[in-house]
């Protein structure tokens, strides 16, 4: 049976075996959407990229029952064949141990190129910004090296500040935890592997899967995959998916996955893919193991909880906020630190994740978890219930606790910003006041005639389709907060 999310007026389709039949664009098999049309009961389903969100970062396109020609499908392969990284792994890994072995003056990097240089390559980057002399060290933390892939709207590449992946380091080592999958989180993949350097008796280890092949050069095929965690697609194959079952099986330490994907991507396909991987994990365990979920920390704004607890009803989400190195909303600033938006959402057990006293998190016995300092315990919900860290207020009519600048409207039935325009807010789709956009009449009929005249699925519609991030005609999602991307 098909598993249809509905994300307004275009919805994913899971379909397992058939998904591998996928046709395929540079980043792996295309994912299966519907677009709802008024009046019809079936959709029209098209195929399109599973990684891109911007249409002009991959263009792929087709119906599903579309008759594509011998020579589109040919042009297809060349075009796929042409996105491929310039070296396979295997090549990269025998570039880095030449290029290791070289003296300090002889070690180069080109930025303009984001490549580690051999010297018989300089004179082709001669007119390039070239940095020399990298250290060992320098090799050892690429993320520095390596310009983030921040304005890329796919890749939203934001690290780590220092403060949070200690904090994530600290408490997985503490639980046990000996390995590390590290989905899209290169700076704490490196971290990971600078502490076992340091600390040989008791080492972690930690295997890095992330869609920037830029890693390729600075990681063997044991420590780095390129993989794109929206269709859990291995670029090289089934060596790399080798290389990945290899690590879940290898020494039979404790392994927690740890992932902080773009949050621009759609919840449901990243909900599919840690889904297959807990259950791959599960089955490499053997019948002994009762265990029936894989350990898991999926880092994702606070916003996102009923969609990531609808993929994973055991998951809880902590108050620990977690702080970017180059995102400005979210690092610590000169005033203090900006409230990050990012949370923890984990299987792992809340109480035994103990957030840092001395950043004002505090323990509630009732809860049996760590809250932040201003969460306060309400009586009547028998909860911590901010989910921003501010103290939240309780709202009989509600019935539950709202943000404290929050008011009681009595025409719109529940809390809301006391500036709202009372009554008039509309529908979302197409701003009538008459309904709400989930019974709004031109739902999907919009983004129909766009692509029946050319326009829809190349350019105009996008599939930034996670509601909360979608903006409206107000220029805010539906939190009413300015849209953030990452
Ligand atoms: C928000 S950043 C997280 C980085 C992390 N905070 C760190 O410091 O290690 C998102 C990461 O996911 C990776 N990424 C983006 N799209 C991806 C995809 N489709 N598959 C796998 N990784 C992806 C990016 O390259 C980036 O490293
Ligand atoms: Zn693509
Ligand atoms: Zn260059
Ligand atoms: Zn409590
Ligand atoms: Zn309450
Ligand atoms: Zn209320
Ligand atoms: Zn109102």
């Amino acid at each position: 049976m098909a598993d249809i999310e509905d994300f307004g007026n275009i919805e994913v389709i899971f379909q397992d075996e058939e998904d591998k039949k996928a046709p395929r664009c540079p980043h792996g098999p295309t994912i299966l959407f519907e677009i709802k049309c008024k009046g019809e009961k079936n959709g029209r389903r098209f195929y399109a990229c599973s990684a891109c969100r911007d249409r002009k970062e991959c263009s792929f396109f087709q119906w599903e029952k579309e008759k594509v020609s011998e020579a589109r499908l040919l042009a297809r392969e060349q075009q796929n064949l042409s996105k491929l990284p310039p070296f396979s792994h295997a090549q990269y890994c025998a570039r880095f141990r030449e290029y290791a072995s070289l003296p300090l003056d002889q070690r180069r990097f080109c930025v303009d190129c984001q490549i580690l240089l051999l010297p018989g390559e300089w004179s082709s980057h001669s007119s390039h910004h070239i940095l020399s002399d990298i250290t060992v060290s320098q090799l050892r933390r690429p993320s520095l090296l390596l310009c983030p892939l921040e304005n890329n709207k796919s890749n939203a590449q934001y690290l780590f500040a220092d403060r949070s992946c200690h904090f994530l380091l600290d408490v997985l080592f503490g639980l046990g935890f000996r390995k590390v999958l590290c989905l899209g989180t290169p700076r704490f993949h490196e971290l990971i592997k600078m502490q076992s350097i340091d600390n040989k008796s008791d080492p972690i280890k930690s295997l890095l899967l992330d869609i920037d092949f830029r890693y390729s050069q600075f990681y063997g095929q044991d420590e780095f995959c390129h993989y794109n965690m929206f269709n859990h697609h291995f670029f090289n194959g089934e060596e790399a998916a080798k290389d990945f079952l290899d690590f879940l099986t290898e020494d039979g330490s404790k392994v927690v996955m740890v992932a902080d994907p773009p949050f621009g991507g759609l919840v449901k396909l990243l909900g599919h893919t840690f889904s297959k991987i807990s259950e791959i994990w599960r089955k490499l365990q053997g019948t002994e193991s009762s265990a029936s979920e894989m350990p898991m920390v999926w880092i994702f704004p606070y916003f996102f909880e009923p969609r990531i607890l609808n993929c994973f009803p055991s998951f809880t989400m902590l108050d620990y906020q977690v702080d970017y190195d180059n995102h400005p909303l979210y690092k610590h600033g000169k005033s203090g630190r900006k409230q990050s938006p990012v949370r923890l959402f984990t299987n792992l057990c809340p109480k035994d994740i103990v957030l840092p006293k001395e950043e004002g998190y505090r323990f509630c016995s009732i809860c049996e978890r760590y809250v932040s300092g201003e969460n306060k315990h309400c009586s009547i919900c028998n909860a911590c219930t901010s989910k921003n860290g501010k103290e939240w207020k309780h709202c009989p009519e509600c019935g539950k606790c709202v943000k404290p600048s929050w008011l009681h409207c009595s025409l719109c039935g529940h809390c809301t910003l006391p500036n709202h325009q009372c009554g008039q807010m509309g529908c979302y789709n197409c701003g009538d006041q008459g309904h709400k956009r989930k019974a709004c009449p031109s739902k999907g009929k919009k983004n129909l005639q766009q692509q029946k005249s050319g326009k829809g699925a190349k350019g105009t519609f996008s599939l930034d389709t996670n509601k909360t991030t979608g903006k409206n005609k107000r220029g805010k999602n539906a939190h009413g907060k300015k849209k953030m991307v990452r």
